[in-house]
């Protein structure tokens, strides 16, 4: 893993806006993993500035994200489709058809996920995964459990994961308690990943992600065995790495 510390939120956006734009500008028709929540709203910003500024186009690009929530109309406000058109794939020249989001009102939410796999191995792998991470070490909505799935399926959401989200809503009871993410082996697939981590109160998880024991019960440090990782972030954490 490589470490890059930020002195405030927004030079960090700036870089990891910069590390996307270089990998489509290097190569346009890049399969970029794409990720929600409030962390990368920030970036998104940046990108759409640098489209707008007439230095990148996404028009050959595809994208894939992690998750969205069950039973959420796509029309809501924070169902993640409506979050990704609102914050980026509305103001850039992405094609409609290239973007994906798992469909988490699917009938069938089984074959959903076969689906979405299938998709993605099709038109994988993903040049560069964006990943933000949960208050408990969960990436993508990939809960901390005895043991993690490989493949996209339905999730059930802890009750401090609706909590953190609580934000976005008027009240928990409107906090879905599912949703549909990419399992742990889709998103190691991942060619490269970008984990962007904001906050003080996200360096406790942070340290334990990139220092800590390789563990279910911290999803996130499953990308300690990842051969491609950047961080970036704004907490004052240390990769301790010892050779
Ligand atoms: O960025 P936030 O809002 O802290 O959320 C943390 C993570 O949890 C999720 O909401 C779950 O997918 C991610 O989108 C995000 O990376």
């Amino acid at each position: 893993m490589i470490l890059h510390k930020f002195k405030n939120s927004a030079d960090l956006d700036r870089a990891a806006a910069d590390l996307i734009i270089s990998m489509v500008r290097a190569k346009p028709n890049a399969v970029l993993g794409m990720a929600t929540g409030g962390t990368p709203v920030g970036l998104y910003q940046e990108i759409v500035k640098t489209y707008k500024a007439g230095l990148v186009s996404f028009a050959s690009a595809k994208t894939f994200n992690l998750d969205e929530y069950v039973g959420l109309p796509v029309t809501h406000q924070e169902s993640y489709r409506n979050f990704m058109q609102r914050n980026l794939f509305d103001h850039i020249d992405i094609k409609r058809e290239n973007t994906h989001v798992p469909d988490g009102n699917a009938t069938d939410v089984d074959a959903e996920c076969r689906n979405y796999d299938r998709m993605m191995f099709e038109q994988g792998p993903v040049d560069l995964q964006l990943l933000g991470i949960g208050g408990n070490g969960h990436i993508g909505f990939n809960e901390p459990d005895t043991q993690l799935s490989r493949g996209t399926y339905k999730v059930t959401l802890k009750q401090e994961t609706r909590e953190a989200n609580k934000r976005f809503f008027n009240h928990i009871d409107e906090v879905p308690t599912h949703a549909v993410t990419m399992g742990m082996g889709t998103i190691m697939q991942a060619k490269a990943i970008l984990l962007v981590v904001k906050g003080a109160e996200k360096a406790a998880i942070l340290d334990a992600t990139l220092n800590g024991p390789i563990t279910t019960l911290v999803p996130a440090s499953l990308l300690q065995t990842h051969p491609r990782v950047i961080v970036m972030t704004d907490c004052d954490v240390d990769y301790k790495v010892s050779f």
